[in-house]
């Protein structure tokens, strides 16, 4: 699918997304519960529906209510892939396949787990080093997609690496909880995208599962005593702040807007895009469950995003309407996402005029203060954020451009495009 924007003035008041990094969470948390729990407003993104098709393979029931919520009654650590070929499939989703395969491997039977898209060439040969440690017997396609593991996981004392991704860290949380893990240490060096690993010990925490006492994200002590977690939980799935990002900065930068359904006390990493956006020099009023954002004069800002990656796309957007030179670290793990996102937003910005640098950990964007289109044919790679950085940026260029593959937003926010043309954007399927 293609979408044309035009430049747009925004203008209103939107309710955010569902997150994906909680909703995915809850459905791992829901399946290795022992007894139901009841997750409302669910997500509806493409890795949500992976998240929800991966635990109805390793066990967990799954009723759809009327008002809109969804009951879940867990496999608890009784994980039997009731698939016709024990396989389990993660879409396009990173945090699924690191999450589920250390859970896939709590079951005594193979499991399979493939992937499409970009997931097939992201690295997973952490699960080659690590799971053979935990009893598991794995096998990859020289660490990467597809897998297939035998467990049962035996949890043991183990050091990670958690410089690459912290989704590997989430999925052996998670896996160990389950297993009844019992003075048993996970010790991590390098840990990135640290508040990620704080929604992963909320969710525990939320499903009354067992959690490991963190020691300043080095080391996760799992104590010996015992959890019973087979009480029904109720869990309403938060607003997301990575989608909120491109909301609140095309208030920035295109006129005023309100998004509710975030929440200020949020463990999601991309709440910080708040900061960004007042360095910049927008009027922000951050209430309880509420952002208003309110364009005013933008300058180049500095930030620091390697604990929070997926900010870059928005940040770029934003620097883009900025005068002066922006400064962003954390470049170096952009290449394992959906795009090398270092690359397409350096490829895509220069479309609009923008130049943008890329310095080892470093980019540096070169903001003019206006967006002057040079090729009006944008390509999202795929890549669901980089079509809403594109997006947000052809609001204040001076023509209209088309985003080719535009549909990558369903990754994590199909409500995108509707929710700025609600806002007043002109976007139309091309
Ligand atoms: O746990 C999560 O929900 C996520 C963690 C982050 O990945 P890394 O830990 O690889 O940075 C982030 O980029 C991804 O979109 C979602
Ligand atoms: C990188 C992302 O997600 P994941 O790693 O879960 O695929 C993202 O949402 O930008």
């Amino acid at each position: 699918m293609n979408v044309s924007v035009q430049p747009s003035a925004i203008s209103g008041r939107i309710h955010a997304n569902a997150s994906k990094s909680a909703m995915q969470r809850a459905c791992a948390a829901a399946l290795v519960k022992p007894g139901k729990s009841i997750i409302s407003n669910p997500g509806i993104s493409n890795d949500d529906k992976a998240a929800l098709d991966i635990i109805e393979k390793l066990g967990a029931k799954i009723t759809q209510l009327a008002d809109g919520s969804i009951s879940v009654e867990g496999a608890g650590n009784k994980i039997i892939p009731n698939g016709i070929d024990n396989t389990i499939h993660c879409g396009e989703s990173g945090l699924s396949i690191r999450m589920f395969t250390p859970i896939a491997s709590l079951s005594e039977q193979q499991v399979n787990i493939t992937g499409e898209g970009s997931l097939l060439v992201r690295p997973m040969d952490f699960f080659d080093g690590i799971l053979p440690q935990l009893k598991v017997t794995v096998q990859s396609n020289e660490g990467k997609l597809p897998l297939s593991v035998s467990g049962p996981l035996i949890p043991q004392n183990i050091t990670i690496d958690g410089s690459l991704s912290s989704q590997f860290l989430t999925g052996l949380l998670m896996a160990y909880s389950a297993a009844d893990a019992s003075d048993v240490t996970i010790t991590v060096i390098d840990l990135k995208s640290k508040p990620y690993i704080d929604l992963t010990l909320q969710l525990l925490k939320e499903f009354g599962l067992k959690e490991p006492v963190n020691n300043n994200y080095e080391s996760f002590y799992f104590p010996a005593t015992a959890t019973d977690a087979t009480q029904t939980v109720e869990y309403s799935v938060e607003g997301d702040w990575s989608g909120a990002a491109f909301i609140l900065v095309a208030g920035a930068v295109a006129g005023s807007v309100q998004l509710d359904g975030i929440y200020a006390n949020s463990r999601q990493a991309d709440k910080k895009i708040i900061d960004a956006i007042v360095d910049a020099g927008a009027k922000v009023k951050v209430s309880p469950s509420s952002v208003t954002v309110e364009k005013d004069r933008l300058l180049a800002f500095n930030f620091d995003a390697t604990d929070c990656p997926d900010l870059f796309p928005p940040l770029v957007a934003l620097a883009a309407n900025c005068k002066g030179t922006t400064r962003i670290l954390g470049l170096k793990r952009l290449k394992y996402k959906e795009s090398d996102r270092g690359i397409t937003l350096q490829e895509e910005f220069a479309k609009f005029g923008i130049s943008i640098e890329l310095n080892d950990d470093v980019m540096l964007v070169h903001g003019t203060g206006k967006i002057s289109v040079k090729n009006h044919t944008m390509n999202s790679h795929h890549d669901h954020r980089i079509a809403m950085a594109a997006a947000v940026g052809a609001l204040t260029a001076d023509f209209e451009i088309s985003i080719r593959n535009a549909d990558a937003i369903n990754k994590s926010y199909p409500e995108f495009y509707k929710h700025i043309a609600a806002l007043g954007a002109k976007v139309e399927e091309a």
